[in-house]
């Protein structure tokens, strides 16, 4: 942990909802050593923030060594770590490979051997450092991470994630059917067994208690309905049953080809969502990727059960899956995050999922037909906003993590997962004449300044790369950045 509790002073941009953000230029954000928020104060000038420091019982007079300032100097400003909601660590060295293939034939081809060579633990260690290292660097500091279907390997990436202090959930695949023998579990039993292994081990590795959350978590992981015969679903069930806490994240509804073929091996159901509804997967904490070809029906039985839905575009761009609905979604009432499905999409981190999920958003409001007016559809058929973008890659990512208590915004109580951007690094971010740095440092009001930062906030979102991230923290702790 941290010697000094830290106060940092400037500018910060966060969501508070789908349809707000807030921009405050002079924020003053205590952190505690255990990385905690213990307080946001806002309006603070630089001669104001001893003053407001000793109203929180905090003494700055020069002597004291366990608080520390940290000052955002010209264009900087602080915004939530972004989350991925849906990855899997072990193919991110076929990123941009097999661009000839749909989903199935992408799976038998290209991601099923390629998983398979993580029965090599001297692999998964070598390629899970770099996978941890790199989404680190682009600002994602919570995954939620398929590993392969080996308990070894998916132990290595626990392991992983939390000695270079990514947040994470970390999930065993479950696939005992439909894959090559060389990769596939033995039996419904093993599948188990090997699950309630690594589900031990990552708790043991990170126990839950004290101040904090669990940095790494267990996550249960049917990979989906196709991999895994009835038995297996039925024992996966029974499992989350017995503990409401544990989080489960699987794919649905991604492929026209695997939705029928979903529904010929469960021909009781009667759609794709059925399956997993049918087995007692579908709760708070679930996390269903995809979800391209969902019917209004499933929709409202995913909203029911306050299941989540990870929202992956350039993947589904990738493999020609499709475009998922994204509007019609939000207005069921469904909770939204984004996931980069590395390597079915081919960019790593978030910031390329808001792209991605913004232009998708504006083609199918092109091709909508404007003829269905009614007061439910608020999103359904517009372009998502920057409110609503930004919401899906950090607090709706949290929350269908289930981790909305702990991260997503700035909100006393919250652990601090946070990044620096300093504008201008990247080449695409480019600084108008006229908001050179040096503008910002007395000359213009607070609400210049704040107009200043919203046009700096979107061009992070639609022009950065990781250049442009200077510091990355999770749970007050600084993990990566750009800044030397
Ligand atoms: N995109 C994607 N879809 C899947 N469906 C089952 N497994 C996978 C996978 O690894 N990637
Ligand atoms: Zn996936």
């Amino acid at each position: 942990m941290h010697a000094s509790t830290t106060l940092y002073h400037g500018p910060i941009v966060h969501s508070l909802s789908l349809d707000e953000l807030e921009y405050a230029v002079d924020a003053l954000v205590c952190v505690s050593p255990d990385g905690i928020i213990n307080w946001i104060e806002r309006n603070v000038d630089t001669s104001e923030i001893q003053d407001r420091a000793a109203s929180h019982g905090l003494i700055l007079d020069g002597t004291n060594n366990a608080v520390e300032i940290v000052q955002l100097g010209g264009h900087e400003f602080l915004c939530p770590g972004l989350i991925d909601t849906h990855t899997h660590a072990p193919q991110y060295p076929n990123l941009g490979l097999g661009q000839e293939y749909q989903l199935l034939d992408w799976l038998s081809n290209v991601t099923f051997p390629r998983e398979a060579m993580f029965s090599d633990s001297t692999y998964a260690t070598a390629v899970y450092e770099e996978v941890v290292k790199r989404t680190l660097a682009v600002g994602v500091t919570t995954a939620s991470y398929y590993a392969s279907l080996h308990e070894s390997a998916s132990k290595i990436l626990a392991e992983t994630t939390l000695r270079a202090g990514q947040r994470a959930l970390i999930g065993k695949c479950n696939m005992d059917r439909n894959c090559p023998p060389e990769y596939r579990e033995p039996s419904a039993k093993d599948s188990i067994e090997a699950t309630r292994a690594l589900i031990s081990h990552v708790r043991a590795i990170c126990p839950a208690g004290g101040p904090t959350a669990p940095l790494v978590q267990p996550c249960v992981t049917p990979r989906f309905a196709l991999s895994c015969t009835s038995e297996l679903m039925a024992s996966l069930g029974e499992l989350v049953a017995e503990d409401p806490s544990l989080h489960l994240q699987t794919h649905l509804s991604e492929n026209t080809a695997e939705i029928k073929e979903t529904l010929d091996l469960f021909p009781d159901c009667e759609s794709y969502t059925a399956v997993y509804d049918k087995y007692g997967m579908l709760r708070k904490g679930t996390i269903l990727a995809h979800c391209v070809w969902l019917s209004p029906a499933e929709m409202t039985v995913i909203s029911d059960r306050h299941a989540g839905i990870s929202h992956c575009p350039t993947s589904n761009f990738n493999l020609m899956s499709g475009g998922a609905r994204v509007g019609a979604m939000l207005d069921e009432g469904i909770e939204v995050g984004l996931g980069s499905d590395c390597g079915g999409g081919f960019a790593i981190g978030i910031l390329s999922q808001i792209r991605d999920a913004s232009k998708l958003s504006k083609m199918i409001a092109l091709n909508a037909s404007t003829s269905e007016p009614s007061k439910k559809r608020k999103y359904s058929d517009k372009p998502l906003s920057i409110p609503a973008l930004f919401h899906m890659a950090t607090l709706g990512g949290a929350s269908i993590c289930n981790l909305k208590d702990r991260i997503g915004n700035f909100e006393a109580g919250k652990e601090f997962d946070a990044l620096r951007v300093t504008p201008g690094a990247s080449p695409g971010f480019f600084l108008d004449v006229g908001e050179d740095t040096t503008a910002t440092s007395g000359s213009k009001s607070r609400q210049e300044r704040v107009e200043v930062l919203k046009r700096n906030f979107e061009r992070f979102l639609f022009v950065s790369d990781d250049r442009d991230i200077a510091d990355v923290w999770v749970q007050g702790r600084r993990v990566a950045g750009s800044r030397s």
